[in-house]
């Protein structure tokens, strides 16, 4: 009897067990929808898949499939590749590629190493092939405990390591197998000999739903055949297709005289040609090794084949164009950012500093009707905030565009860090996330807490607003940075706020485990009376009316900056 593993929702918290007394062993095709058998290499070794065989991506209603909820329904089944690799000291290609791009893809990715290589941006210095019996180890230890989706192979450095995968293959079946039948390394280097070509032809490639060779491979795998032009491509993608795999996907990005870089997808009945430009840059070790591990990514999240390939080659491309400036190692080949998160690393000193409560002695709010009405620019209504000693700042800018909102931000961010004075964005994580600011200010019916700080990363700040206890103790529990807590007095500048006055103020400072500016209504006449509630949680004052509605921010930005000062020595 087989067990067969599904999620209708794919990767919901509910998942379901399929049983069908009809399907034995790794002999199934798939079924319909995300109902796939846990795997898809089912035509015997060396038998080509019949014709009309359903695939990974056009998979067929199996009607003798029963569905059961399993016992623990509370676990959320993430999707996972395993990826059959050599590792890469240099961390362009191999196993660390395969993790990165499934990190990236958001897929969950064990390892099994086929051999440990010597490499770096010039070459390959050494290579050392672990031994077949502890590569069936590995794959034992992953497979027999962990429910793998898709596995997808790059490196097999020996006869031996390929045999001892299609064995592990049929006794634990998955999903889908993508095999990027790996021979030379980028830099020229031979990774898998000739003696290969045999394990990929009878043991892999019968098995495998998707090849993924370059020029070279693909015409290594077909006896030396030379592959010139995009025919030559279609008709190498079928005489591969001929020996079992249920896709072929040829590379060609070596192709001379091509603008383009052009790729042939054919899927048994029909060929694509996939088209994307060209990216001059050095940094293309990996990419072979990423694409593989992305296709197998989006393979194993439920997408059609077609569709996969089609995200993997889109991802990649950006990664490339992104990476194309980034300089790691010295060689002709370096890597790229598969995170897309180095390059404003490598071109801006500035790190982040931990959020400091203090800041919020200062706060000031900017709002684009005020600033509209005085005929002033967002930035320079930040310049003279700070000028007059604001110590963090919130672009509060209800009315704007949002591409001029962006622009300005950007500008902000850069007079802001400048003067070391954290910059906050008021509701848009999207604006914060593109400028780069140092966190967001929410309210309650804002962006949620928790789904802010995984938009953000665990290092932006995230202040929320809270009327009431109840709400400070969530912002707390969820991972908020600071509150922000008002009215305080009645206020102008927003409307229809409720005003929770100084008692409400003092309610929320005095449970709050977090850091709380005051907000509404505050000026130079009152922020005395704020401060004084003495509270050690009470930080500072927000205030947008009292600076930025007046004809000379600075003065009044400085004025209060006294004045708080006064009082934060009488109240100590
Ligand atoms: C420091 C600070 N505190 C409170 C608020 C108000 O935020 P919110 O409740 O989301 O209302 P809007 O500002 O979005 O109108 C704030 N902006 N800053
Ligand atoms: C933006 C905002 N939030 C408030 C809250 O109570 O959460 S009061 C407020 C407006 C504050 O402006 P002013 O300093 O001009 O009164
Ligand atoms: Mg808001």
């Amino acid at each position: 009897m087989g067990y067969y593993c599904c999620s209708q929702i794919p990767f919901s918290s509910t998942s379901f067990i399929i049983k069908n007394s009809s399907l034995s062993g790794a002999t199934q095709v798939p079924t319909k929808g995300f109902c796939q058998p846990r795997v898809s290499i089912h035509p015997p070794a060396n038998s080509k898949p019949p014709p009309k065989t359903p695939t990974f991506a056009t998979v067929q209603e199996d009607k003798g499939l029963i569905m059961e909820a399993s016992d623990d329904k509370s676990k959320l089944r993430i999707p996972h590749v395993l990826t059959v690799a050599g590792s890469d000291s240099g961390s362009g290609a191999g196993i660390q590629a395969d993790l990165k791009a499934c990190a990236a893809r958001g897929v969950y990715c064990s390892t099994v190493i086929t051999a440990v290589t010597a490499q770096n941006t010039v070459g390959v210095q050494g290579v050392h092939t672990v031994p077949e019996e502890f590569v069936e180890q590995q794959l034992k230890s992953v497979l027999s405990d962990m429910h793998v989706d898709v596995v997808k192979t790059g490196m097999l450095p020996s006869i031996g390591i390929v045999k001892v995968l299609h064995q592990s293959l049929k006794r634990f079946p998955v999903r889908a197998l993508v095999v990027d039948p790996v021979m030379v390394s980028t830099s020229g280097d031979v990774l898998a000999g000739p003696s290969i070509l045999d394990g990929f032809r009878v043991d892999l490639l019968p098995l495998a739903d998707i090849v993924t060779p370059n020029l070279k491979e693909a015409s290594a795998l077909l006896g030396g055949v030379q592959l010139e032009t995009v025919n030559d491509m279609r008709s190498a993608a079928k005489a591969i297709h001929d020996m079992g795999p249920r896709n072929v996907l040829i590379k060609g990005g070596d192709l001379a005289a091509s603008l383009d870089a052009i790729d042939v997808f054919f899927d048994g009945e029909n060929f694509y040609e996939l088209r994307s430009s060209r990216i001059k840059t050095r940094n293309t070790h990996g990419t072979g090794c990423t694409l593989a591990s992305c296709i197998a990514a989006e393979l194993a999240k439920g997408s059609s084949m077609l569709s996969a390939v089609k995200v993997a080659k889109r991802y990649v491309e950006t990664a490339l164009d992104y990476s194309k400036d980034i300089a790691v190692g010295n060689g002709m080949q370096g890597p790229f950012d598969h995170l897309l998160k180095l390059k404003s690393n490598v071109h801006n000193s500035w790190k982040p500093r931990a959020f400091d409560p203090d800041d919020l002695f200062l706060y000031a709010v900017t709002d684009s009707g005020m600033n509209k009405k005085w005929g002033r620019s967002i930035t320079d209504a930040v310049k003279h905030a700070i000028e007059g000693g604001a110590t963090i700042v919130q672009l509060r800018e209800k009315d704007a565009e949002t591409r001029d909102f962006l622009e300005s931000a950007k500008v902000c961010v850069k007079i802001c860090r400048s003067h070391g004075v954290p910059l906050l964005i008021n509701d848009r994580i999207d604006i914060a996330l593109a400028c780069d600011a140092d966190g967001v200010h929410v309210g309650q019916s804002d962006m949620p807490v928790t789904v802010a700080r995984a938009l953000l990363g665990p290092e932006k700040i995230i202040g929320v607003s809270c009327k009431t206890p109840e709400q400070a103790h969530r912002a707390w529990i969820d991972g908020a940075d600071y509150i922000g807590c008002g009215g305080v007095f009645p206020t102008n500048t927003k409307a229809n706020n409720i005003t929770v006055g100084l008692e409400g103020l003092k309610d929320v400072c005095a449970s709050s485990k977090l850091p709380v500016v005051a907000i509404g209504g505050i000026g130079a006449s009152n922020a005395r009376s704020v401060m004084e509630i003495g509270v050690p949680t009470l930080k500072g004052v927000a205030v947008v009316s009292a600076l930025f509605d007046r004809e000379s921010v600075s003065v009044e930005t400085l004025k209060l900056h006294e004045l708080l000062k006064k009082t934060a020595l009488s109240v100590k």
